[in-house]
């Protein structure tokens, strides 16, 4: 019958101050704290944001779709490609001689994309159209044409109802990085010293990437970019090398002596073609005969060692100023980490079955030994689906990649094993394009994000601790503290 103890408790447990109180403050607390929990570790109902890019490239346009989830705009959302497009027809650069059309070329795809963004979203979804070695050399060849198909191309796209943030051609330095960038976001990697390479293959030109501990940037300033991603600071190498896409290269290789029987296609392959689509590019105007005939006739006598050759008499190895160099006196310093190879690379090797960089380099080079040697009838009849443009070259393209990893960006057979033939990671493309977007709306930022004070479990932890101290202080403070009034007031 302690008048003061627990018992008092059951009677009338509210009358201390300090126990409303602490009960009070308890309350808050908890509530405060879970809904803290709450808000920064589970998403609200998830809204995504959306951004466009267009990949106006030497043979193709390509549009890609990206989204996020809304409330993670400030660089910490998990970027995601939710829809691509293939425009019909060859690249903008084609379209010179008819610039409307360039812009006409664009609309399919872009009304796919109002029906991929949700139309509440279509006014803040950014737009940028970016072109790269086509453009390049169209803008060498004739720079009216160039800005002529871009104002078509501006036009047409200011016409959706995106937000149109421009169309521009990104210089060689750009698209290997930005490459470079999507590859290590996409891997995870940029939060880690450990990086990925990038290796482009596109038709009129090629890039390299990568980070290396033996490079600074002082040997060749022109081929240093320099990135605080996340907090980590990267100083990336990289270099494109114009004209060597694999269009443009096979045109160098049909450009050279006695070409015409040509090694790198397929015994029995004869084709009527005719020099002017030969020559006219700036990567093999140089090389055009004083007189040629209007046309000549393409024979195949598939043998890939003697097409290795003919591929080699396009690269330079002779001249280098600088302490090492991959070709054509450009400085590379030691390849270092793994590689990402994507575009015409994956395409070509993908369809050549040699993606499984665990097979010996030598053995590569047989199988595609074999391939080439492969009569261009049999060829065709094992391959009924294939556009036979494609289905022509990829012996040609096959010894072209080979010859370009090896002799020269010098890898070896051991270095070959770390390179990786990808089109996608994680659902989205490796290509520039993410990486394009995600620099041009401040998506990566330079410091890393604020990661939660505690994870998830670290809240609910501390929230049980807060609870239980507070309900044993509620209990222990049921004693009164100070005597309790327990006889009536007396009436004076
Ligand atoms: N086999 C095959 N080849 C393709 C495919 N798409 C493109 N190519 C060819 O691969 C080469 C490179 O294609 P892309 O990577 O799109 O090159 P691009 O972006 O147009 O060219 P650049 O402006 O130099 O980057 C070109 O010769 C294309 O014709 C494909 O789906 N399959
Ligand atoms: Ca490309």
């Amino acid at each position: 019958n302690d008048q003061t103890g627990l018992y008092s408790v059951f009677r009338n447990p509210w009358h201390t101050p300090l126990t409303i109180f602490i009960a009070v403050v308890g309350v808050i607390a908890i509530v405060a704290l879970v809904t803290v929990a709450v808000l920064q570790n589970k998403p609200l109902i998830p809204k995504y944001k959306y951004g466009i890019v267009l990949d106006a490239g030497s043979s193709h346009t390509a549009m890609y779709i990206y989204e996020w989830p809304a409330e993670k705009d400030n660089n910490t959302g998990r970027v995601e490609q939710t829809h691509s497009c293939k425009v019909k027809g060859p690249g903008i650069s084609s379209y010179a001689s008819d610039p409307k059309k360039a812009g006409q070329s664009l609309q399919v795809c872009m009304k796919e994309a109002e029906r991929f963004v949700p139309s509440e979203r279509h006014e803040e979804t950014p737009l940028y159209l970016g072109a790269t070695a086509g453009m390049r050399l169209l803008n060498i060849e004739n720079s009216t044409a160039s800005d002529q198909v871009f104002q078509a191309v501006s036009e047409s796209l200011q016409k959706s109802p995106f937000s149109f943030q421009g169309a521009r051609i990104l210089s060689g330095q750009e698209e290997g990085a930005f490459g470079w960038v999507t590859v290590n976001y996409l891997d995870d990697r940029l939060k880690q010293v450990c990086t990925t390479g990038a290796l482009d293959l596109g038709g009129a030109s090629t890039q390299i990437s990568f980070v290396s501990d033996a490079f600074d940037g002082s040997e060749s300033p022109n081929n240093s970019v320099n990135f605080r991603l996340y907090g980590n600071d990267y100083n990336l190498y990289t270099h494109s090398f114009l004209c060597y896409g694999k269009d443009q290269v096979l045109r160098m290789a049909l450009s050279g002596p006695g070409s015409i029987s040509d090694p790198c296609f397929h015994n029995g392959y004869s084709e009527s073609k005719n020099y002017m689509t030969l020559y006219n590019s700036p990567c093999v105007s140089k090389r055009k005969p004083v007189s040629s005939p209007a046309d000549f006739t393409h024979v195949g006598k598939g043998n890939f060692y003697q097409c290795q050759e003919l591929v080699k008499s396009v690269f330079d190895f002779t001249q280098c100023k600088y302490t090492q160099c991959s070709f054509n006196g450009v400085y590379q310093p030691t390849l270092q980490g793994p590689f990402g190879a994507f575009s015409a690379y994956y395409f070509v090797m993908n369809f050549l079955n040699l993606t499984d960089t665990s097979v010996p380099l030598q053995s590569v080079k047989e199988a595609l030994a074999r391939y080439c040697s492969t009569p261009w009838e049999t060829i065709k009849k094992q391959h009924p689906g294939i556009k036979l443009k494609y289905l022509a070259e990829y012996c040609f393209s096959g010894t072209y990649i080979l010859t370009l990893l090896t002799e020269g960006y010098n890898f070896t057979s051991e270095t070959f094993s770390k390179i990786r033939f990808i089109k996608q990671i994680k659902g989205s493309d490796a290509g520039w394009t993410l990486g394009y977007m995600l620099n041009l709306t401040n998506m990566i930022p330079a410091e890393a994000p604020d990661t939660p004070l505690l994870p998830h479990a670290g809240y609910v932890s501390v929230i049980t601790v807060i609870a239980l101290v507070l309900f044993l202080l509620f209990v222990l403070s049921l004693r009164p503290l100070w005597p309790r009034c327990s006889q009536k007031p007396q009436i004076v």
